[in-house]
């Protein structure tokens, strides 16, 4: 059985109090997520710890949106596993388009990220997806295949999601056709040594598609951006159909 995972990628919204007034709206509404669903949210840092004790018997999970693959060190701006695991966090965002575009994340990066995850228990949720050029190029099956090798080397596949997330469809309000989305997450799956890897789409996910997204047969969740700020939207779509 392929887990269902929905994660809310909050970026660089929230501060610590919005965070909390966030969690008053949001929670309430978990009564009637089905349990075998995995609700994760993915804060700021500077809100990971305030909303741990808040989640402390709940059903939600925290994630990351980064981890630096040395233990400690002199690297200013980033974060360790530990300092993240000790504070409950259980998944990180690794790879994320936002990261490979704007701050010199590459696929080298990317890799030893995932080794560092693994290595201390946080489950990473690995991005990968094509911009619009390489989309109108017929070149999506080749970039992805291309991440995928260069990322998943010696990576546990067992402890382990993947985002698709086409970078055009990321806060543009223009989804991925649901059909387009499934074939692609197809030939992801393909080309895993582990068939049973939840992977979700991510890209302008909404309440108003999140049924049809969450009915293709290989999509095993979502990544959601804007729609994951506001309770009740993201109560919707964490509570599909
Ligand atoms: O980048 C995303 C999630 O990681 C998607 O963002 P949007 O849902 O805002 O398009």
């Amino acid at each position: 059985m392929r887990k269902i995972v929905i994660a809310g990628n909050w970026k660089m919204f929230k501060t610590r109090s919005e965070s909390e007034d966030f969690l008053r709206g949001f929670l309430p509404h978990l009564e009637e997520t089905p349990s075998e669903r995995e609700v994760v949210l993915c804060p700021p840092f500077t809100d990971l710890s305030v909303m741990s004790k808040y989640l402390h018997g709940s059903l939600i999970q925290l994630g990351a949106q980064n981890v630096h693959w040395e233990e400690n060190g002199a690297y200013t701006g980033e974060i360790a596993a530990p300092m993240l695991t000790e504070i409950g966090v259980r998944y990180v965002i690794v790879g994320h388009s936002e990261r490979r575009q704007y701050f010199g994340e590459t696929d080298a990066t990317v890799n030893l990220r995932l080794k560092a995850a693994q290595k201390h228990g946080l489950i990473p949720i690995l991005c990968v997806g094509e911009t619009k050029q390489q989309r109108d190029a017929g070149e999506t099956e080749k970039l992805i295949t291309t991440q995928l090798e260069k990322d998943l080397v010696d990576i546990d596949q067992n402890n382990l999601v993947i985002a698709y997330e086409p970078i055009w469809a990321i806060g543009t309000g223009d989804t991925c056709e649901s059909k387009e989305a499934n074939r692609v997450i197809g030939l992801i799956r393909s080309q895993l040594t582990n068939p049973n890897v939840s992977i979700q789409y991510g890209g302008s996910v909404k309440p108003n598609n999140i049924d049809e997204i969450m009915a293709q047969p290989e999509i095993d969740g979502a990544l959601v951006g804007g729609a994951s700020l506001e309770a009740d939207s993201f109560a919707r779509i964490v509570n599909y159909q």
